[in-house]
């Protein structure tokens, strides 16, 4: 079943010439200009897709700051999702920005469109019937509820690292806050960047008594929710 602003054969509504935009990508992401164009459906979809694979396409969605511990999270849960004979496939943040996302710096209209082109393909990941795990910072509310709404909501699984920024930045693996500190980098998501928690999201990843869950525990937390919301069978 395509999603609703894909739907077959709905009339194709004609955009304005829009070639005063050209060279401003952003001006660009935010509109269509294609026209005349057609949904193309296949005898195959994501539910003959997801009987095979015995599980539902769905997108977890992991957001929180730098060193959070959301790429940990990421492995952990794809490795568990593994050892249960479930699909799933990981779109880290900083892995996509070597190659998809690879134009993108780091200012808001830039964030958001990694986040938008991020959210396009955990769709189509998603609609292949696997557990599509995306990491990313993501550190504005709307971007990341414009993904939500790409799918059915329930399909969209967001999951909130609520790590205090201290503990974050004494893990520092890259060097990346000691620099920003420095004022040797300038916009850095928490230090003199936004980040927007989630309001309600689905899942939150948070410390008990000052102690942050190990890797297992908080892949199990996630798979738990996955097994009770009916994702790991058909
Ligand atoms: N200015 C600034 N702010 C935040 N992060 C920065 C910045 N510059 C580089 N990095 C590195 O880029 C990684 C974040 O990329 P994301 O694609 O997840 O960011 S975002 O969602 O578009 O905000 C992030 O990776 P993680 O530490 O895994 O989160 C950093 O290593
Ligand atoms: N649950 C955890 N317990 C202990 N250390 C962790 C945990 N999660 C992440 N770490 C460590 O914190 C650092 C940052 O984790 P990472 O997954 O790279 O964060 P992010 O992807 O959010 O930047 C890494 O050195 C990682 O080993």
């Amino acid at each position: 079943m395509p999603y609703p602003h894909h739907s077959p054969n709905s009339p194709q509504i004609q955009i304005p010439n829009l070639s005063f935009f050209s060279g401003n990508l952003f001006a660009m992401a935010t509109l269509s200009n294609s026209t005349n164009i057609f949904w193309q459906d296949c005898q195959i979809g994501r539910a003959e897709r997801q009987k095979l694979l015995n599980q539902k396409g769905c997108v977890v969605w992991i957001t929180g700051l730098s060193g959070s511990g959301k790429s940990t999270l990421a492995c952990s849960l794809s490795r568990e999702l593994y050892s249960r004979g479930k699909l799933s496939y990981v779109l880290d943040g900083d892995n996509l920005r070597h190659g998809l996302n690879k134009d993108l710096g780091f200012k808001a209209e830039e964030r958001t469109e990694n986040i938008r082109r991020t959210g396009e393909v955990a769709k189509l990941f998603a609609d292949a019937g696997l557990i599509c795990v995306a990491s990313l910072i993501s550190p504005y509310r709307r971007d990341r509820d414009t993904c939500r709404s790409m799918l059915p909501d329930a399909n969209f699984i967001e999951v909130f690292m609520n790590m205090p920024l201290e503990l974050c930045e004494a893990r520092d693996p890259k060097g990346l806050y000691k620099l920003a500190r420095a004022g040797k980098i300038k916009g850095f998501t928490g230090i003199d960047d936004p980040y927007e928690p989630p309001l309600n999201c689905e899942i939150e990843i948070k410390q008990d008594g000052g102690v942050c869950p190990t890797p297992t525990v908080m892949a199990g937390q996630v798979v738990t929710y996955l097994e009770k919301e009916g994702f790991l069978e058909h």
